[in-house]
C-alpha cells in the first residue's frame, strides 16, 4: 500500500518535472525570466540581503516562473481545443498572458523596493 502511494507520488513528481522542462525548452519568455532571476540572485548575493529580503525575491521569482508554466498550459489546452480563431480562445490566451505580465510587474516592483532600499542605505 505504502509502496503504491510512494510510486504514485514519484510519478506525479516526474510528470511535473517534465512539464517544467517542457516550458523551459519551448517558451522563449521562460529563458528571459531565468536570466532576470539569475541577475536578481547575483545582485542579492552581492548586496548580502537579509533572510526576509530573500523571501521577497525568491517568492517573486517563483511567482513569475509558475505564471509562465500556467500560461503555457492554457495555450496548449486552447490549441488542442481549436485551431480556428475564436473569441473565447483569444480571451483565454490573453488572460493567461496577462497573468504573466502581472507577475513580472510585481517582480520589478519588489526588486526596486528591495534593491533600491539597499543601494540608498
Ligand atoms: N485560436 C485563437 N483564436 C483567437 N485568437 C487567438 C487564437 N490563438 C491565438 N490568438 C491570439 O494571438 C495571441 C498570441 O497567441 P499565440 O498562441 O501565438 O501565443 P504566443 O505568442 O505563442 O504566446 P507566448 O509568447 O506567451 O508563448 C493570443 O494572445 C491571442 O490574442
Amino acid at each position: 500500500m505504502i509502496i503504491l502511494v510512494v510510486k504514485g507520488f514519484l510519478n506525479s513528481f516526474r510528470y511535473a518535472l517534465a512539464g517544467i522542462v517542457c516550458v523551459f525548452r519551448t517558451q522563449r519568455n521562460m529563458k528571459v525570466h531565468c536570466v532576470a532571476a539569475t541577475l536578481a540572485v547575483t545582485v542579492g548575493l552581492f548586496l548580502r540581503l537579509s533572510s526576509s529580503e530573500w523571501v521577497d525575491i525568491v517568492l517573486s521569482i517563483f511567482f513569475v516562473l509558475a505564471a509562465e508554466a500556467i500560461n503555457t498550459a492554457v495555450e496548449a489546452a486552447v490549441n488542442l481545443c481549436t485551431t480556428e480563431k475564436h473569441p473565447w480562445a483569444k480571451v483565454a490566451k490573453d488572460c493567461a498572458a496577462g497573468a504573466v505580465l502581472l507577475a513580472a510587474v510585481n517582480s520589478v516592483i519588489v526588486a526596486v523596493l528591495v534593491f533600491g532600499k539597499r543601494v540608498l542605505s
